[in-house]
Parts: C-alpha cells; sequence; structure tokens
C-alpha cells in the first residue's frame, strides 16, 4: 500500500469519539481547543508528502519544542553537556519533583520537566536573545518565518506555572540552576507555547531523519553523533512514565506534547507528526499515539 492510502485509512477507521481522555487543562488556555480536532503529515523528502485531516492547522508544540532546544544546547555545549543533565528514562511524570532530590539536582534526561529547565538555563545562559535565536531555530528548518509564539498560551501558563517554578528554584537550591529563575521559565513557557502545524513539524524534523541536514537546504546543522543522541534520548525518554508503551506500540522514536501533538521519525527514512488534543493520563495524544500504531503496522515499518 502506498503511503496515502495507508492514511486514508487510518483518517476512515479512527475518530475521536474512540478515544476517552480529555484536553489538557492545567494550562487553562489549551482547553479552550477543539477535541474533534485531528490530522496527520508523513514527510519523506521534498516532493513526498502524504496528510490527512487537521494537518495545516497550528497547534501550541508544548514539549515537542525540548528537542530544539536540545539541538541548540548540543551545538553550544557539545559533550559537556551531560555534565547537567542525565540520560536515563524516568519512569515518572513528566513534572516530577521526586527523583531530583536523591539526584543532587542532576535531572533524569532533558524531556522530563526538570531536564528541559536546565537546558532553558544553558540556552539564557550562552544566547544574547534567545527566545529569537528559538524562533530563527525552528524558522530556518521548517524555510517558514511565520512561526512563532502563543503569547496567550504562554501568559496561560505562567499564570499556573507553580510546579515549575517550584522545579526550578528546586534545581536552583541543589546548585544546577545558575541563571535568574524567572528569566529561565520565561523562556520555558514561550517556548512551549511555539505554534506549528503537523506539516511545519514533520518538516523541521526531517533534520533527525536526514542525517542531521535540512532537506531542501542540505545544510548541515548537527552532527551525526549528535542525531543519534537525540533519537536516543527520544526513544527512550520522550514519552515520560510510557516511552516503554510507545516503543512497544509504535516502534519510532518520538516526542509528545500537552498540546496534543506527537512527532516520531523513521531515521534516515520519514518523519511524521500527528495531532488530536485528547491526552491519556499520561499526557501523551491518545488518538495521536494508535494513529501511529497504525501507520507502523500498515507499512510494517518501523525501527526494531
Ligand atoms: N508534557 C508537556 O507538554 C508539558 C509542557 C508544559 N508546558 C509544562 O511544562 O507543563
Amino acid at each position: 500500500m502506498e503511503y496515502q492510502q495507508i492514511l486514508n485509512s487510518i483518517y476512515e477507521e479512527m475518530s475521536y469519539r474512540d478515544v476517552r481522555g480529555r484536553v489538557a487543562s492545567y494550562i487553562p488556555e489549551l482547553a479552550k481547543v477543539d477535541r474533534r480536532k485531528f490530522g496527520m503529515h508523513v514527510y519523506c523528502g521534498d516532493h513526498e508528502n502524504y496528510s490527512f485531516g487537521d494537518s495545516e492547522e497550528k497547534f501550541s508544540i508544548q514539549s515537542i519544542s525540548k528537542v530544539f532546544t536540545l539541538a541548540m544546547a548540543m551545538r553550544l555545549m557539545g559533550e559537556d553537556l551531560w555534565d547537567r543533565v542525565s540520560v536515563e528514562p524516568s519512569g515518572d511524570p513528566f513534572n516530577s519533583l521526586m527523583q531530583l532530590e536523591y539526584e543532587h539536582g542532576i535531572p533524569r534526561n532533558p524531556f522530563i520537566n526538570a531536564g528541559a529547565l536546565v537546558i532553558a538555563d544553558i540556552l539564557v545562559d550562552h544566547l544574547d536573545d534567545p527566545k529569537k535565536e528559538l524562533l530563527d531555530f525552528v524558522r530556518k528548518l521548517t524555510g517558514n518565518s511565520n512561526i512563532d509564539f502563543d503569547l496567550k498560551v504562554a501568559a496561560s501558563e505562567k499564570a499556573t506555572g507553580y510546579r515549575n517554578l517550584a522545579l526550578v528554584n528546586y534545581i536552583k537550591g541543589l546548585g544546577n540552576i545558575k541563571g535568574d529563575v524567572d528569566k529561565i521559565v520565561d523562556f520555558y513557557f514561550h517556548q512551549c507555547s511555539i505554534e506549528m502545524s503537523c506539516h511545519e513539524l514533520s518538516k523541521a524534523f526531517m533534520l533527525f531523519a536526514n542525517r542531521g541536514r535540512i532537506l531542501e537546504t542540505d545544510e548541515k546543522i548537527l552532527k551525526r553523533k549528535t542525531v543519534k543522541r537525540i533519537n536516543a534520548l527520544m526513544q527512550t525518554c520522550g514519552f515520560y512514565d510510557e516511552a516503554g508503551e510507545f516503543s512497544f506500540q509504535v516502534g519510532l522514536p518520538g516526542k509528545s506534547g500537552v498540546g496534543g501533538g506527537i512527532v516520531a521519525v523513521h531515521p534516515e527514512n520519514y518523519s511524521v507528526a500527528v495531532w488530536s488534543p485528547i491526552l491519556n493520563e499520561k499526557g501523551n495524544s491518545e488518538l495521536g499515539m494508535k494513529a501511529l500504531e497504525r501507520l507502523t503496522t500498515l507499512t510494517g515499518v518501523s525501527v526494531f
């Protein structure tokens, strides 16, 4: 079967009516999103794109942004980065504080909130205008200069971001945050608020399926070793305490966000983004996971 046929059958088979979860509400602005939204985009190459549903509609990428900031931090710090953040799955929810105390403020991995806040500290420390440089980076990967923050979402998260404030203060107390905590959470809330469509996300993530090169321009952005490391981290840590289940069902490295987006890559082959805002109890898109399971089952292609 061709990719477009496979996507068509996933779209026909599946609906928001089949899942029981809820749209994220702890960030009030996200609760306003229509639960019926559902889209997917597969990016194989410049002229090979396949999609269905709401694949062109922008949504809040939330924790998917942690992959972009990790890539930027690795470009700045190389292997020294691993003195500040570890590379093990946490087995705990994304916003957990538990492990920090007995692991001396070194977060388990860069994709839980604790780790992403340490990465945010590094970017705020190294860059003159970190928000602008992050947008420039994502715009370059997609070739799309209109990618931007959703300032309402950033403000909404700031107003309710008690756990993230607790995390950043706690890690600072344990000595692994250098900068000003308000600046760090401000950057973090903005990175999470970036709005992108499935089309744009799958295009951006071709970087990790194309040996660190931007597909359209062939510009080399990341070393191959860096791509290997980031894909390995997506495989083992991209879904927090559901990383095993995602590997088991889908069999691709990937990253989710509480906006209901999931991006996954098949290294050296394709990248796929899916969006359905209904989340399961682990904070990952319920329909999105099911749709990706169908994709790798129907194509017969996964990394395993
Ligand atoms: N898993 C997520 O997407 C969480 C991101 C969200 N901005 C938070 O910090 O809670």
